[in-house]
Order: C-alpha cells, then sequence, then structure tokens
C-alpha cells in the first residue's frame, strides 16, 4: 500500500523508465532477427520480463548486462518448440503479439496469463491468424487464453482491422513476416506504429500510406536499439505537473512519436504550458525533453479520433479533468473496458470515493470541474494505471489518498514512488 498527499508544486528534471511498447518489440523482432542485438535503456518492468520470460521459453539467450539486454537472435525460424506453457503475465502486448510470432512456427506453443490477462479479448487476433492459416485454440472459442497455437504455412491476407488496435496490426506483421505474398492491415484511425519502424530499421520489407501497412516476406538483422522513456510513464507527472500552479518539471528522453502524443496536444488543448527541447531520431523514433510549466487548466473533449494516440493515459487525463474548470467530455473510448481492467468503471468508481464529480458513459465518461478532492481509500483493481493515476490525485487532495494493491504499479513504471518522492515539494 502507498499513499499520496497534497504538494505545493513537482519540480526538478528526471528521466523516466524505458518505453514499454518498444521495449516489448525490441526482444520480440531481436530474437527472430539474424546475429545480436543490443537493446540500451529496456524497461524491466514485469510486462516486458515476461516477454524476455516467453522467448527463453522459446530457446533464445536473452542476457541482462545492465547497461544492456543483450538478444542473441536466431533468425526467423530458430525459434524452438517450448517445453512448458508460456506465461504471458499480466501483459497484452505480450501475448498478442507472441501469438503473431507463434502462428508462424510449425511446433505447438500454449500461452497463457494472469486472471486479468485471461480475461481480455484474443478473438481480434486469433481471427485474422486463422485467416492466414494458424491453428488457434482456447476457452470461449479461442477468444480467451490459455491459447494453444500451431502455426507454419502461412498465407498473406490484406485486413481491414476492426478496431484501431497496435497488438492487432501488429501481430498480423509479425505472422506477415512468415507468409508469402504481400500482407496488408488497413487502420480507420492509425495505432502507434513502433513495429513498423522497428521492423524497417532491422530491414523488411515494409510501405506505410494513409493507415494502409504492407509488408512483404522479409528476413530481418539484429542491431544496436536505444529505447526512449515511456510518454505513457512521463504522462503521469507531466499531467500533475501542468496543474499545479508554480511547477517547474523537466522529463528527459522521452519517446515523442506522433502516433503517442495525444497528452501533449490535450494538456495544451487545456492551456498547459509544455516545450520540447533536444529532439532527436533514433531507430525511427522521436526523443526529447519534455519541459512542463504548472498553470490553472480548463476542460476539454476528447473523441475517438484521438483515442490510440492517447489510449493509456485516459486515467490521469480524467484526474487532472476533476481539477480542472468546466466539464470535459471523454468519448469513443470503448477500448479502455478491455485493458487490465474496465477502465471507464474503475476510474469512475475510484474518483467519485475521493468526491469527485464523474459520470460513466457507455464509451467513456464526465468529469465536472473543478473539484474539492478528499482523502480515502482506493481500489486499485490490479491494474497499475489506476493505481498511478490515484496516486496523483492524491496530490491534489485535502487528506491523503491510500493505494490499495499498489504492487502493480511494477507491471510499467517500476520507481514510480521514488521519483514522485525526488520531485514532490
Ligand atoms: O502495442 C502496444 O504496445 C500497445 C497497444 C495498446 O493496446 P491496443 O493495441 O489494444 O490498443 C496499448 O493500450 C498498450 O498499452 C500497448
Ligand atoms: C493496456 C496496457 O498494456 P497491455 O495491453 O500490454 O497489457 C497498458 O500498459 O496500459
Amino acid at each position: 500500500m502507498f499513499a499520496t498527499h497534497k504538494i505545493h508544486k513537482l519540480e526538478g528534471k528526471i528521466t523516466i523508465p524505458g518505453d514499454k511498447s518498444i521495449s516489448h518489440r525490441a526482444v520480440m523482432l531481436s530474437s527472430i532477427s539474424k546475429g545480436t542485438s543490443r537493446v540500451s535503456g529496456f524497461l524491466r518492468g514485469e510486462d516486458c520480463l515476461s516477454t524476455i520470460a516467453c522467448f527463453q521459453g522459446l530457446g533464445i539467450e536473452i542476457e541482462d548486462k545492465g547497461e544492456e539486454i543483450v538478444i542473441d537472435g536466431k533468425g526467423l525460424n530458430g525459434l524452438k518448440e517450448p517445453e512448458n506453457v508460456l506465461d504471458a503475465g499480466n501483459s497484452g502486448t505480450t501475448m498478442r503479439l507472441l501469438s503473431g510470432i507463434l502462428a508462424g512456427q510449425e511446433f505447438l506453443t500454449i500461452v497463457t496469463g494472469d486472471g486479468s490477462l485471461r480475461k481480455r479479448p484474443m478473438a481480434r487476433i486469433a481471427t485474422p491468424l486463422r485467416q492466414m492459416g494458424a491453428t488457434i485454440e482456447g476457452r470461449d472459442k479461442g477468444n480467451l487464453a490459455p491459447l494453444v497455437i500451431r502455426g507454419g504455412n502461412l498465407k498473406a491476407i490484406d485486413y481491414a482491422s476492426p478496431v484501431s488496435s497496435a497488438q492487432v496490426k501488429s501481430a498480423i506483421l509479425l505472422a506477415g513476416l512468415y507468409s508469402e505474398g504481400n500482407t496488408i492491415v488497413r487502420e480507420e484511425i492509425v495505432s502507434r506504429d513502433h513495429t513498423e519502424n522497428m521492423l524497417t530499421s532491422l530491414g523488411a520489407n515494409i510501405k506505410r500510406e494513409n493507415g494502409v501497412v504492407t509488408l512483404e516476406k522479409s528476413e530481418l538483422f539484429g542491431q544496436d536499439i536505444q529505447v526512449p522513456g515511456d510518454i505513457s510513464s512521463a504522462a503521469f507527472f507531466m499531467a500533475a505537473a501542468a496543474a499545479i500552479p508554480g511547477s517547474h518539471l523537466i522529463i528527459e528522453r522521452v519517446g515523442l512519436n506522433p502516433t503517442r502524443t495525444g497528452i501533449i496536444d490535450v494538456l495544451k488543448a487545456m492551456g498547459a504550458d509544455i516545450e520540447i527541447d533536444n529532439l532527436f531520431t533514433s531507430g525511427g523514433e522521436e526523443i526529447g525533453d519534455i519541459i512542463v510549466k504548472g498553470k490553472k487548466l480548463k476542460a476539454t473533449s476528447l473523441t475517438k479520433e484521438i483515442m490510440p494516440r492517447l489510449i493509456d493515459e485516459i486515467p490521469v487525463i480524467a484526474v487532472i479533468a476533476a481539477v480542472a474548470e468546466g466539464k470535459t467530455t471523454i468519448t469513443g473510448a470503448e477500448e479502455l473496458k478491455v485493458k487490465e481492467s474496465n477502465r471507464i468503471t474503475s476510474m469512475v468508481t475510484e474518483m467519485k470515493k475521493l468526491g469527485i464529480q464523474a459520470t460513466e458513459l457507455s464509451d467513456g465518461m464526465e468529469i465536472e470541474g473543478p473539484n474539492e478532492i478528499g482523502g480515502g481509500q482506493i481500489e486499485s483493481y490490479g491494474d497499475h494505471r489506476i493505481a498511478m493515476a490515484m496516486a496523483i490525485a492524491g496530490l491534489f487532495a485535502n487528506a491523503p489518498v491510500e493505494i490499495q494493491n499498489s504492487e502493480c504499479i511494477a507491471v510499467s513504471f517500476p520507481g514510480f514512488e521514488e521519483t514522485l518522492k525526488e520531485i514532490a515539494k
């Protein structure tokens, strides 16, 4: 359990642990590349450690050398049938992207996860991967893990994804590496494109145009990969600093891929003072420093179009909306219902416990601000983003906010509590 309380401001210069999406992909793609890859800035969060364990289970040597993770890639067909069930833990990204790679393997693999992951929908990847030729079984006709996968002999598909999900797009593209012909994925709203960026830098033949990604069967070659700080983790402190007048926070070397920067756009629309400095590009990923100065913020409206660019940041945006002037409306966010918890219900329920005027909608929520936030005991539902968002709510509360089951924060942001202590004044 951990508790937060009212502060005067957030101040200092910090770095944030590595990007979770890029860390997963670095391990997965390096494992099926030829040659050695060295990954610096890797996120040692539980989700990414699950990915490492899964690839070790598939026979890949992965060594943590402190400064970097060294992966001895065996090429597209170098994975071995695992002796045991693979465990993706709490990580949707691990299970869905790994399934794409397993669809290309002739051997049998069983993948499971924790209680939360075993409730999350897998038909979204099982359907296209079956169309490509993989055999996938699971509870609820293959919708629920454990998943039993036997792949091989894939053929390329042209798939219009019914949901803007980088996990779905990536699963298909990874299977596409093993498929004869051009694999095409179409998305109505473009989801995060880290898989496309990394495939490009590891040598794949891949094209992107107006929401359409086309991949030819390609071999990959190992490389050094630099993982930037995770903007989804930075978001908690960025949002809090933006909303507390007098704050001055610098977050160095954060990933600023345009498919991920919706949080900056939204905070700016709320009136925030945010600047970017020292911008550079590595492995196709933009990286830079974020400078935030605190001000009173005003309400905003978020709709479907921006969701893929900030989906994991909605919990903290909801908290900041609670102290902003006016009514914030969030719609088109149904995907929040199938994350580690139902994040619409979790956030509205827990914010109400602190006296925040929040209303659940079928596809989002409304928050009427500004609120006088009270203290209390908060349930995290074992969901790291709920735990951290509600810890941020405590920074505005007139009595301590205690987060139950806060250990789940280590899924994506080990060191969250220590970093908060360092910058809270
Ligand atoms: O591809 C990824 O790394 C992720 C994609 C998003 O999920 P969806 O693909 O389900 O939208 C996001 O919520 C998750 O935290 C990480
Ligand atoms: C939804 C998330 O991750 P995943 O889908 O990989 O479990 C998240 O980190 O907020």
